[in-house]
């Protein structure tokens, strides 16, 4: 007690964002309470995170670079790391559904935003929850970045690792993130489609010039699988990808099904990394070789 004000410190590390916050209010009510208390003032330490970036890129649109980023977050947090995904497609926000946070807005404390919480454990923040995706059509440049720079800087708590889901090319969102919150790492995606390909290896060419590692190639919609028959059939060819990885120099992390679950589960906010399906194993394959990846790097 400092004459009639009340001071309390706490030892806040491992508390995410929202438990500290809870933390705090119980303590200024429990003590508000006392006679002789007119304030209470709390202070929060905790030990600082040392937080890792993770971009997930493609060269264009509609390849499951949403898909991949919201199943390889749940598969790292299932594997017992602190993830959080922040949906950089400022344009086409996908995540609040893909994490069955959709409606929900997040609340914003000392000038920063509190990420949702999904129910899969990732929290998660997307331009989706702050605005219609109409008005962020008409944002340039700086509001683009202005609006990415929001979303990375929030109070992300304990949070060890962001995967950032990036617009689709080389765009403002892309070097603003480049410039402000150079990732420790890059993924990329593609389908097998030729033209597919030559975007992504622009994707990650922009990567390259920004020094960020590129981690690996992801291979996605390889490969349809029947769900009458489970036989797979190839309607955009296959390997195309693992054979440009190879020439060009860069890890292939593995090959993700075209099947109807994924499309469904993407849908009803279900991610498929959330079950120990069989369509989960090959986003928790992915997810290893990451982890792997994370663990190799010096920190
Ligand atoms: N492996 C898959 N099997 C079936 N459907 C898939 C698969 N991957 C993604 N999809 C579906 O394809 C559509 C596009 O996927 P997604 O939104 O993840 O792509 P994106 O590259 O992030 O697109 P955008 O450029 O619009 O952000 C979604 O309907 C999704 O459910």
């Amino acid at each position: 007690m400092v004459n009639d004000r009340a001071v309390v410190v706490v030892d806040a590390s491992g508390l995410g964002a929202g438990e500290r916050s809870d933390v705090e209010r119980a303590i200024t009510d429990i003590l508000g309470e006392e006679e002789g208390v007119s304030e209470v003032r709390v202070a929060m330490m905790a030990d600082k995170v040392h937080r890792r970036i993770i971009a997930v890129g493609s060269g264009k649109g509609g390849v499951g670079k949403s898909t991949l980023t919201t199943n390889l977050a749940v598969a790292l947090q299932r594997m017992g790391m602190k993830v959080g995904v922040v949906d950089a497609d400022v344009y086409g926000p996908s995540q609040p559904k893909l994490l069955a946070t959709e409606g929900q807005k997040p609340r914003a404390e000392n000038d920063k935003l509190i990420p949702i919480e999904s129910k899969y454990g990732v929290p998660v923040l997307s331009m989706g929850h702050l605005v219609k995706p109409a008005q962020a059509l008409a944002w340039r440049g700086p509001m683009a970045g202005n609006a990415l720079s929001q979303l990375v800087d929030a109070d992300w708590g304990d949070t060890e690792l962001l995967l950032i889901d990036l617009p689709p090319g080389t765009g403002d969102v892309q070097l603003s993130m480049l410039q402000k919150h150079k990732p420790d790492g890059a993924v990329l995606v593609s389908t097998p489609q030729d033209l597919a390909l030559i975007d992504a290896a622009r994707a990650g060419q922009l990567f390259e010039q920004g020094k960020v590692p590129i981690i690996g190639l992801v291979e996605n919609m390889a490969g349809y699988q029947c769900p009458h028959c489970g036989e797979t059939s190839d309607p955009f060819g296959s390997g195309g990808f693992e054979k440009v990885a190879d020439s060009i120099d860069l890890p292939f992390l593995g090959r993700i099904p075209l099947t109807l679950d994924i499309r469904k589960a993407g849908d009803s906010g279900e991610p498929v990394a959330a079950s120990d399906s069989e369509q989960g194993d090959a986003f928790r394959a992915i997810a290893a070789k990451i982890a792997d990846w994370l663990a190799q790097e010096p920190a």
